[in-house]
């Protein structure tokens, strides 16, 4: 395998002059840029914090030197250009025997299947077309896992003044944290991080709250739990008969990929044990986010009422008391990953959601602090 600085020699014999390219010459990403070069040597100064065990996705790879320059650091590589770049990028993963997989991305088309989300998007040079700066930063934004980082490096003394100037203007809508450090030469680099929305649960007993809280706190991403039961389950609390461990295992597994696998859930699900909260506390963790969980408290007598008085629902009154058996009540010391808000349930609606919303502000603040130590870049600039 070579090392970073024999791979660096290499390349640099084919440096190229990307004033001379556009989005339409086939010799786009054939020759080296400086943004790739000064972007390598900064990773490789900074690799034990930024790329090194991470997941790391190269947009617009050219030759792949980023790409293959984090993979030489410790990272598990996938360097992405459009079709005719696969082939050399392939060859330069292969001659440094790195762990890296060279995949076709078109920007402008969301469809194309790579397996995100990578905790490090890396470019350089990218964004030298005004009509392809808006493709380019929702890609980035699309892969990025929310609390990753994007590192874009530009070298601006290319002249393409407006579409940087696009870039930026678009970089500091899309993303949460926005700063642009000199690097070598005229290389810009822009050190970009995701929003980070927290993983909510609403949880309790049936008729207790979760859905009018969750869908207040959440608005339009807002998943209720109910709906996620498989269709034997529904028809089971319908006729009255209470669910098993084994009937709410499969369910449990979807409610944790509604919190994984999108940004910025509420989700109302009943997690009456401990154990089950423990599934759900694990997704948030595979989506790196803490799972704030709000208890909703009632008595059983309440809850009835609630249940009885509710319409258009599956759930019998006579159910509420094996939601009570079966309800282990969280407590704050239960699970290290989870943070707990136990709530009247009685109060008014909108005292219960004005009382949880501080705590989810505090999450996004722990998301830049968490930010900023990780980069390597000082303390980071929020927009
Ligand atoms: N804080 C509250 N005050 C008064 N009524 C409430 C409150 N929260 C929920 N409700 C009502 O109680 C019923 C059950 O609430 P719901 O959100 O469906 O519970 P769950 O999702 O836990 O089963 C609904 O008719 C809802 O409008
Ligand atoms: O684990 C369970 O027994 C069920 O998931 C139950 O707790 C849940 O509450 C139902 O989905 C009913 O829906 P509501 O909670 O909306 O009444």
């Amino acid at each position: 395998m070579l090392n970073l600085a024999s791979w660096l020699d290499r390349v640099r014999g084919v440096e190229g002059d990307p004033s001379e390219l556009t989005e339409s010459t086939s010799e786009t990403g054939a020759a080296v840029w400086d943004g790739a070069i000064a972007l390598a040597r900064y990773i490789s100064r900074r690799d034990s914090v930024v790329v090194r065990g991470k997941r790391v996705v190269e947009l617009g790879g050219g030759t792949g030197l980023v790409g293959v320059a984090c993979a030489l650091l410790g990272a598990t590589a996938t360097i992405t250009d459009r079709s005719f770049r696969i082939e050399a990028i392939r060859s330069a993963i292969n001659e440094n025997g790195v762990p890296a997989t060279a995949q076709v991305l078109d920007w402008r088309d969301p469809s194309t299947p790579v397996v995100a989300p990578f905790d490090v998007v890396v470019a350089s040079d990218c964004v030298y077309d005004e009509p392809l700066v808006a493709p380019f930063v929702e890609t980035a934004r699309r892969l990025l896992a929310p609390g990753g980082l994007a590192l874009v490096a530009i070298d601006t003394s290319v002249g393409r003044r407006r579409a940087y100037a696009r870039f930026e203007t678009r970089c500091k809508a899309t993303f949460d944290t926005f700063d642009a450090i000199d690097l070598e030469d005229d290389v810009v680099l822009y050190a970009l991080g995701k929003p980070f929305p927290p993983c909510v649960v609403v949880c309790g007993v049936c008729g207790v709250g979760k859905t009018a809280v969750g869908k207040a706190l959440g608005g339009s991403s807002f998943v209720d739990g109910d709906d996620l039961h498989p269709p034997a389950n529904v028809a089971k609390m319908t006729s009255a008969e209470p669910l098993t461990d084994d009937d709410r295992a499969s369910w449990l597994d979807a409610c944790g990929r509604a919190l994984s696998d999108t940004d910025g859930v509420v989700l109302a699900c009943s997690a009456l044990k401990a154990k089950y909260r423990a599934v759900l506390a694990t997704a948030a963790r595979r989506a790196r986010r803490r799972l704030v969980l709000v208890y909703l408290r009632a008595t059983p007598a309440l809850v009835a009422d609630r249940v009885r008085a509710r319409a258009d629902h599956f759930m019998p009154a006579s159910l509420v008391t094996s939601q009570f058996e079966a309800l282990e009540p969280p407590t704050s010391d239960e699970n290290d990953a989870i943070t707990l808000l136990v709530r009247d349930a009685t109060l008014p609606l909108a005292a219960i959601v004005d009382s949880i919303r501080p705590y989810l502000s505090q999450q996004q603040q722990q998301r830049a602090l968490t930010w900023a130590a990780l980069s390597p870049l000082g303390p980071a600039t929020p927009k």
